[in-house]
């Protein structure tokens, strides 16, 4: 019998060897288990009733303020994903920390919380009015939803395939395990949990309908990460080396404007 744990490509952290659970980890690295089952609970419920509120809204009255349950039914499931992602294929890294509900810089609540306000605002004052009259209403929102969509699927399948090379906050010391990831999606793109995170976020300001939102989004997003993927790829030269240096040369970033 093969006794050396075998790791199948993107398979689930916690199956990988059939031996490990959760549990043997606990002694090693304390986790808040009754934080988490918390704040999947509250996710859980908020998703739902955003949702619902969102279908009610919309198909009860036809009124555009189905946006503000929306937004918590996206962040609600982003929110929840960080955490599922990385309990499923970087279970040692999964903590309370990871469903980015605190940890975030507080201007993420701040940001949200005006993103609220905008869409309820300017659905009072201006009631029926467009900021983008390229295409017809229907077609501009399924458009946003669907680059909604695929941004979180991006950001979530990025999470996969890094596995236990994934970490909410960037490393400056290689730890043991810590492998060049520059398969899968990062054959596409050097960044793509950023790259999915940024449209993502994007998108959802273009559902809304917000202009302002949109525009403060793009810019302090971009502002973020272009800084961050300096410092992260400064990191991974010093861990990799030229192998990272190669990588670099044929990949693109993925955030425009970053090379
Ligand atoms: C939040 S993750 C973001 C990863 C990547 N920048 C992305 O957008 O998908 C940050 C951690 O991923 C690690 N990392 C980034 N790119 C990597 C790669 N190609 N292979 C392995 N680790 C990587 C960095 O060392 C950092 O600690």
């Amino acid at each position: 019998m093969e006794d050396t744990p075998r790791r199948r490509p993107w398979s689930p952290d916690i199956w990988s060897t059939g031996k490990e659970d959760i549990t043997a980890y606990l002694p090693h690295q304390p986790k808040s288990l009754s934080g988490i089952a918390l704040r999947s609970f509250c996710l859980g419920i908020t998703f739902a009733l955003g949702l619902a509120g969102t279908l009610a809204v919309l198909l009860a009255t036809g009124s555009p303020l189905w946006r503000l349950p929306f937004l918590l039914t996206a962040l609600s499931l982003f929110h929840f994903l960080e955490f599922w992602t990385t309990a499923a294929y970087n279970t040692r890294a999964a903590e309370v920390s990871s469903f980015l509900l605190t940890s975030n810089h507080p201007g993420w609540a701040i940001a949200n919380a005006a993103a609220l306000l905008e869409c309820l605002l300017t659905n009072l004052l201006w009631p029926g009015a467009r900021w983008l009259p390229l295409l017809p209403a229907p077609y501009w929102t399924a458009s946003a939803l669907a680059a909604a969509a695929l941004g979180q699927a991006v950001r979530s399948v990025a999470m996969v395939h890094a596995g236990r090379s994934f970490n909410h906050t960037v490393q400056y010391r290689r730890r043991s395990g810590h492998v060049l990831v520059t398969t899968g999606v990062y054959a596409w793109v050097r960044h793509p949990s950023y790259v999915g995170f940024f449209w993502w976020a994007l998108a959802v300001q273009a559902v809304m309908g917000n202009v302002l939102g949109f525009a403060a989004f793009a810019w302090v997003l971009w502002r973020f990460f272009a800084g961050r993927i300096r410092r992260e790829e400064d990191a991974l030269v010093s861990f990799f080396g030229r192998e990272y240096d190669e990588y670099r040369r044929r990949v693109p970033a993925g955030i425009p404007f970053v090379r």
